[in-house]
């Protein structure tokens, strides 16, 4: 090692100097007298620092060496270059001058009251002050330093320049003294509001003047809570204290160190480190401890991203240490949330952001979704991102089965073809159902493709053109299911749901046919092993283990350091996103509530009835997919209810309904009152029927104002029904 190393090309850094570590400018100092380098008999000269200096000091030689073009800056600040980063920045920059300004404002009494108190010691300083420089009191000690050394000449030289100088000075002092008091009369003389600014401004001036060095008047309105700044001393003492033994050896006495193929950086909101670990350690070997370097660098855990540089051999490490924690950064906006934003499902539309903020995109067309988490940690709102863009595309035909039943997707009724929400028997015999219809129809569309000319499906697929075009009815179907562990592990329906689905994610992507799928409980009895296989986008927010991880993630995720187990229970819509693009991205979901989800979809809803493409549940019709037995809800209904009953109230309906068919609407009666008359409600809504406060006897024979169905309502359906058959 007693060769100079190619310049700019690698720099070791000393380990043993923590002391530093708070000290920018002592780590600059510290790398320059590193003692391990020294040892080694080479000089840093001409090499590159991995540490920013705060003094600029500029190299030119190693600047042409290291290539001119890695550091020349933009002419145009990359955040003036970027409009969604720019306004960010101008509306960062109007908030904290609005925040300063107000927190200043509220304080004034406060100020105005400190510099009154201060004032008369302002007075008394500039008096003191006055006097001093009149009669030339600095020049005193000179003088009796000259009576002290018995110096005549000095003493009678530097008297007879005092006396020259104090009598300039006292003319000066008697005019400023006239002025003053000149101005005193005028202002004595003028009406009280000039007598006010002025004294508030003498008040001001003097308290001021009259306020200790060590204190201030104004407080601080803004408290700087900026990250400390990544150095290679504070990089090397975390990599140490992982516990990995190669490190151990390489950062130790006579050990070979740890070396930064370049400069630490600044990169977005954050510092970026590119590390060549000792050989034999990985980078995966450090994700895999990412919440103890998160200790070494003292840090939050949601700050701190170690990823492998995947050009690069396997030990070369990229850590990405953000300045604020992922989980705290406000979600930005989905820009499709913007009115008049549409999307395209063959287009990528913007899914969420990185830990960088920078948008992370996702393809829906020729691919399908499994979205996998433990309750809580954001998997509704992240499925609610792509059945949304789907949604903003008014030739995508929208199947959604909510299977929670919380109606965490009820907007999706406004769009959907079909539609169902709820844990029930009756909900899942309908996802099962509509599954069955998407998977025949597969059929339909692949003889469709296969009749059409070579030269316009030129890979088999159906293309943006095919697709637009009604006659073919290829459009894309977008099959959402959110729980879908209801389904797959439904002792009754299950298994067949399981091969339906499998089936259309390895058929259907060419035929425009997405599932997106989302589960809390990735295990094989929940998620049949075919789709977990064969899944081509996959989401995992925060998980409890390896199993569930790789179940999500693909096979060997959690060996290769992709964990989704080291998301904490903050990390809410953070999760890995596989499948999108060439390495896995930790992405954060945009975030949309209820009421955005609401507005997003009237205006998907508007681009439906435009082009003609609302059909089935969303636009009242009943798409309900038959059931087994072919049984009609509306004849049941007229059936159960006799001819002299002008209204009944739902749960009496409700149980009639169970006796009538147990098969069909018995899963119905084990619900309580509101259920039973909520699931009533939900069934008569596609037939135009409502269910108003009737009057009528309850179970018990007793007078009461309930929800209940007109029968004439129930008879008009039918007959308007009959009609159109
Ligand atoms: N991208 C996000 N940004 C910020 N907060 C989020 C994000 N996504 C989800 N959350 C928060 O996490 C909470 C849980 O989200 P969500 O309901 O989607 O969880 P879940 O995994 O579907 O839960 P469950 O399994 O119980 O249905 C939400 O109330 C929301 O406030």
């Amino acid at each position: 090692m007693s060769h100079a190393r190619p310049m700019g090309e690698v720099v070791r850094l000393p380990v043993k100097h923590a002391d530093h570590a708070a000290d920018p400018a002592a780590d600059f100092d510290a790398a320059q007298t590193a003692p391990g380098v020294e040892d080694d008999g080479e000089a840093l000269e001409g090499r590159v620092l991995v540490d920013r200096p705060d003094t600029y000091r500029p190299d030119v030689r190693a600047r042409r060496l290291a290539g001119e073009r890695d550091r020349r800056r933009p002419i145009i600040a990359p955040w003036l270059r970027d409009p969604a980063e720019a306004r960010a920045t101008v509306r960062w920059a109007v908030g904290y001058a609005g925040h300063v300004t107000g927190y200043h404002a509220a304080r004034i009494p406060l100020y105005s009251l400190r510099l009154a108190v201060r004032s008369p010691r302002g007075l008394c300083r500039v008096a003191v002050g006055t006097w001093r420089w009149t009669f030339d009191m600095d020049a005193r000690p000179l003088r009796t330093h000259a009576i002290d050394r018995r110096n005549d000449e000095a003493y009678l030289k530097l008297m007879a320049e005092r006396n020259d100088r104090v009598r300039a000075r006292l003319l000066v002092t008697g005019a400023g003294l006239a002025g003053t008091g000149l101005a005193a009369a005028s202002v004595a003389a003028a009406g009280g509001i000039t007598q006010t600014v002025v004294l508030a401004a003498l008040v001001a001036l003097l308290g001021w003047i009259g306020t200790p060095t060590d204190r201030r008047i104004l407080d601080t309105a803004v408290v700087s809570t900026k990250a400390p700044k990544l150095t290679s001393e504070i990089v090397v003492r975390a990599l140490a204290a992982l516990g990995i033994a190669e490190i151990n050896k390489a950062v130790g006495k006579g050990g070979s160190g740890i070396t930064f193929p370049a400069p630490i950086t600044r990169d977005g909101p954050g510092w970026r480190a590119e590390i060549d670990l000792p050989y034999g350690v990985t980078a995966t070997d450090i994700m895999e401890r990412r919440d103890r370097l998160a200790s070494g660098l003292r840090r939050p855990l949601g700050c701190v991203w170690p990823e492998p540089a995947h050009d690069q051999h396997a030990g070369r490490l990229v850590l990405w240490v953000g300045d604020q924690d992922m989980n705290q950064v406000r979600p930005p906006v989905w820009p499709l949330a913007k009115t008049g934003a549409t999307a395209d499902v063959f287009k990528p539309f913007p899914f969420g952001t990185d830990q960088r903020g920078r948008p992370v995109t996702l393809t829906l067309m020729y691919a399908n979704m499994l979205i996998g988490a433990m309750p809580g940690a954001g998997k509704t709102f992240a499925l609610k991102v792509p059945l949304l863009a789907a949604a903003l595309d008014p030739t995508a035909q929208l199947r959604v089965f909510e299977l929670k039943g919380t109606g965490d997707l009820d907007f999706a009724e406004k769009v959907a073809h079909h539609y169902g929400s709820g844990p029930d028997d009756t909900t899942i015999g309908e996802c099962l159902a509509s599954l069955r219809e998407v998977y025949k129809d597969l059929e339909r569309r692949a003889k469709t493709l296969a009749r059409l000319p070579k030269d316009v499906r030129p890979e088999n697929k159906v293309t943006p053109q095919l697709a637009a075009s009604k006659s073919y009815g290829l459009e894309p179907l977008v099959f959402v299911i959110d729980e879908c562990q209801e389904l797959f592990s439904h002792p009754e329906h299950g298994k067949e749901a399981g091969e339906l689905a499998t089936a259309i994610i390895k058929r259907g992507r060419a035929l425009g046919v997405i599932l997106l799928l989302a589960t809390q409980r990735p295990d094989k009895d929940s998620l049949p092993t075919g789709i977990s296989a064969n899944v081509g986008i996959r989401f995992c927010l925060r998980v409890m283990g390896q199993l569930e991880n790789d179940m999500i993630l693909g096979t060997s995720m959690y060996k290769n350091g992709i964990r989704a187990t080291t998301f904490t229970k903050q990390d809410r819509g953070i999760g890995y996103l596989v499948g999108e693009a060439d390495e896995p991205q930790i992405t954060r979901g945009y975030y949309l509530d209820g009421p955005t989800a609401d507005r997003i979809a009237d205006r998907a809803r508007a681009a439906r009835k435009a082009a003609g493409t609302l059909t089935g549940y969303a636009a009242g019709e009943d798409a309900t997919p038959a059931t087994e037995d072919g049984s009609s809800l509306l004849e049941d209904l007229a059936a159960v209810m006799a001819p002299g009953e002008d209204k009944v109230h739902s749960q009496v309906l409700v149980d009639r309904l169970a006796e009538l068919r147990p098969t069909v609407y018995g899963p119905w009666a084990d619900l309580d009152p509101t259920g039973k008359a909520r699931q009533l409600a939900a069934a008569l809504k596609p037939h135009g029927i409502g269910t108003p406060q009737v009057w009528g006897q309850d179970e018990t024979g007793r007078g009461r104002n309930l929800k209940g169905v007109h029968r004439q309502h129930v008879l008009d359906a039918l007959n308007a029904t009959r009609r159109t058959d």
